[in-house]
């Protein structure tokens, strides 16, 4: 635990001097006050993540933390479970989702193997396998403590890494056949909502699989016992490696003052244990949107975030994500182009209790 510690002692709160200088800057603005919504909240966020009232985040990354899991073997998917590298390939190719939206927004995608079953090989994969697949969770855990950890620090690596190469902000993507399942579960260990409204379809199941799907998320539970107290259990017992990739990924990127965007239902299962384990995490994260999985909302409530953006998505990859870089991008252009009262010659408010 030494390691992750040490990366959870470093993340400190938002800049509250910061955040009361973008409000300041928002309100002279040629606007009523407060009028931009949620655009507003995001350049306070932002500042107070940054320190600067208009930090340049024109580099954008898309982290992709791919991984299989040992509890397909249930039949839990709609998907075999091939798909994981064959879509890693795609994503390398540049044909999936996320490399269109990636590519829209001016972001770049970093695949990470982190567990997939099989040797992969191309010169953009990043390879920093832990173990290829979870064990079967509805039969033992799906990794040791140590090997989530180890997943939990290989998310670390790889954000200091993009930092170094000067990506100012990340968003969270991943690829797992069966990822759905882990991702109920932990959320089911870690607020004890009912499994019902935890599982939901995942790829596309029917009533048939989606019951045994949940029978399979109560079996997990009573065989592993995850100590709802204990994050880093949770996710080693009923979790994956690449939802353990991500939590790294969140936690590295609150340690270097990024803001970290995240995606659907699996990149919060990683966000809300990324919370437990360090609940001012969540002041750097930009919840995207709400995923269609019915389990999102709740993971979301459990940390007090309200989504960007509802399109009925429930793909992952990282691709809401990707797309709220672009409500970034159009919070900072405010900042940075919008005329204020004074410079185009416009009246403010005729009362001072104007909110
Ligand atoms: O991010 C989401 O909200 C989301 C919701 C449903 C499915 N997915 C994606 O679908 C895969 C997991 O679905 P399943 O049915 O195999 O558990 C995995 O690759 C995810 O990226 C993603
Ligand atoms: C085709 C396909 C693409 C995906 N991308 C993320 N999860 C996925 C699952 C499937 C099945």
């Amino acid at each position: 635990m030494h390691q992750l510690n040490q990366v959870i002692q470093e993340i400190k709160p938002l800049n509250e001097n910061a955040i009361l200088k973008t409000l300041n800057h928002l309100n002279q603005l040629t606007k009523p006050p407060g009028s931009l919504g949620r655009l507003e909240d995001l350049a306070k966020q932002i500042s107070g993540i940054s320190h600067e009232t208009v930090p340049d985040l024109s580099k954008k990354a898309v982290v992709v933390m791919a991984a299989d899991h040992g509890v397909c073997e249930e039949g839990i998917s709609a998907f075999p479970q091939e798909v994981t590298p064959q879509m890693v390939y795609n994503f390398l190719n540049s044909g999936a989702a996320i490399n269109v939206l990636a590519r829209q927004a001016n972001a770049e995608v970093f695949c990470v193997d982190i567990g997939v079953k099989g040797k992969l090989d191309h010169p953009n994969l990043i390879q920093k396998k832990v173990k290829p697949g979870t064990d079967n969770m509805a039969k033992q855990a799906a990794m040791s403590i140590d090997e989530a950890l180890q997943a939990v620090l290989v998310g670390v690596e790889v954000v200091e890494e993009l930092v170094e190469k000067g990506y100012k902000v990340v968003a969270t993507g991943e690829m797992g056949i069966g990822n759905t399942t882990a991702s109920a579960a932990i959320l089911t260990a870690l607020t004890s909502l009912e499994i019902e409204h935890a599982v939901g379809r995942g790829t596309g199941i029917n009533d048939e699989m989606w019951k045994h799907k949940q029978n399979v998320v109560k079996s997990a539970l009573e065989i592993n016992q995850p100590n709802p107290k204990n994050a880093l259990d949770v996710l080693a017992k009923v979790g994956g490696l690449e939802i353990a990739g991500l939590v790294g990924v969140i936690l590295g990127a609150a340690k270097a003052r990024i803001p970290v965007v995240i995606d659907g239902f699996i990149s919060s299962a990683a966000a809300l244990v990324a919370y437990k384990l360090c609940s001012t995490s969540v002041q750097f994260m930009i919840p995207s949107h709400l995923s269609q999985e019915h389990g999102h909302q709740f993971m979301l409530q459990e940390m007090g975030l309200t989504p960007m953006l509802h399109l009925d998505m429930r793909l992952g990859e990282g691709t809401g994500a990707a797309l709220c870089f672009q409500l970034i991008d159009a919070s900072l252009n405010i900042m940075s182009e919008m005329a204020t009262f004074e410079s185009a010659g416009v009246s403010g408010a005729t009362e001072e209790e104007v909110e």
